[in-house]
């Protein structure tokens, strides 16, 4: 929680205005930031200082490991948080590879579960590294990545937390997530509980003991209507200790993840908050 709170506090300190042509607001702008989770020591990543839907978020990274690529089957597994994205963004609307409604493209899990190969066929990177991580290889090259350059214009979003690199020390499993943009208010309250999340469920699901996940983000920002909110409200406010994050036991395989998991499925202990804040969302 420090951690956000100080990036955010930077933003505010340092921050340059940055015009963006996609939402057509202005955002207030810092290059790099480096966030740590301790996931072994359970040091689980929640904001405090307003209340968190962190079910929502892990619902999204449900959707990523499954391959979804609509925005119902999100909603079915509890997040609206594609529905903007894959119906009202004009551009997107305009685009003739939509399918139709609540369609996302090619985007995330879509890509990740099923990356096109230049000689025909794909590959389904969490499958393979699942299956590497569960013998106790690391190859060196445990990356599950949503990031496909010639596939940028099939999709409703490029994919902002992009890749997510597995690293085996002994029976430890780390990771490293990047992240090429990042909306501090809204986005990275949800992808910092997504990078502890994904660390905590791979070990569990590959039989190793969790590490520590590191986050790097490239550009981080508050966009201009959210800027008030968070330097005249949510900063004055004093975080709570942070709350500790349990795993039905139950889950031991990617196919239990992707057959009968739900969000019933993941508790939350000691979660203490401050009053909810909606922040504006910029489509
Ligand atoms: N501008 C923008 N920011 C984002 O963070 C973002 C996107 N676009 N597009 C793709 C996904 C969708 N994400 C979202 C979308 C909505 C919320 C949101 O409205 N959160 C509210 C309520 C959440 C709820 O009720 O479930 C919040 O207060 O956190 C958060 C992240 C993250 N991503
Ligand atoms: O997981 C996510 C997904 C999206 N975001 C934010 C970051 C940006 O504000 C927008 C995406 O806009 P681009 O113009 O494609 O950069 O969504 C996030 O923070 N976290």
């Amino acid at each position: 929680m420090k951690q956000y709170l100080d990036l955010c506090r930077r933003i505010i300190d340092e921050g340059e205005w940055v015009a963006n042509e996609r939402t057509g607001k202005r955002c207030l702008t810092v290059i790099n930031a480096d966030l740590t989770y301790d996931v072994g020591a359970g040091e689980f990543p929640l904001v405090t200082t307003r209340k968190s839907y962190w079910k929502s978020a892990i619902a999204e990274m449900m959707g990523y490991l499954r391959g979804y690529d609509n925005a119902a089957d999100f909603r079915a597994l509890g997040t609206k948080t594609w529905d903007a994205n894959a119906n009202e963004n004009q551009a997107w609307l305009n685009n003739p590879y939509r399918k139709g409604e609540d369609d996302m493209g090619l985007c995330y899990g879509a890509i990740g579960r099923n990356f096109p190969k230049p000689d025909g066929g794909s590959v389904d990177q969490l499958r393979q590294i699942v299956d590497d991580l569960t013998k106790g290889q690391d190859n060196r090259g445990e990356i599950f990545t949503f990031y496909h350059p010639g596939a940028l214009h099939m999709a409703c979003l490029r994919p902002c937390m992009y890749s997510h690199h597995f690293s085996l020390l002994g029976d430890t499993l780390y990771l490293n997530s990047t992240q090429r943009s990042c909306d501090v208010p809204l986005g990275l309250n949800f992808n910092m509980v997504q990078v502890y999340f994904l660390l905590a469920i791979m070990a569990q699901i590959t039989g190793k003991k969790p590490g520590k996940a590191y986050h790097k983000i490239v550009n981080a920002h508050i966009y201009e209507d959210q800027l008030e909110l968070m330097r005249d409200v949510q900063l004055k406010r004093e975080p709570f200790a942070a709350p500790s994050f349990r795993i039905n036991p139950a889950i031991t395989s990617l196919e239990d993840l992707e057959t009968w998991v739900t969000l019933d499925d993941f508790e939350l202990e000691g979660y203490q908050f401050h009053e909810p804040i909606a922040y504006p969302f910029s489509v």
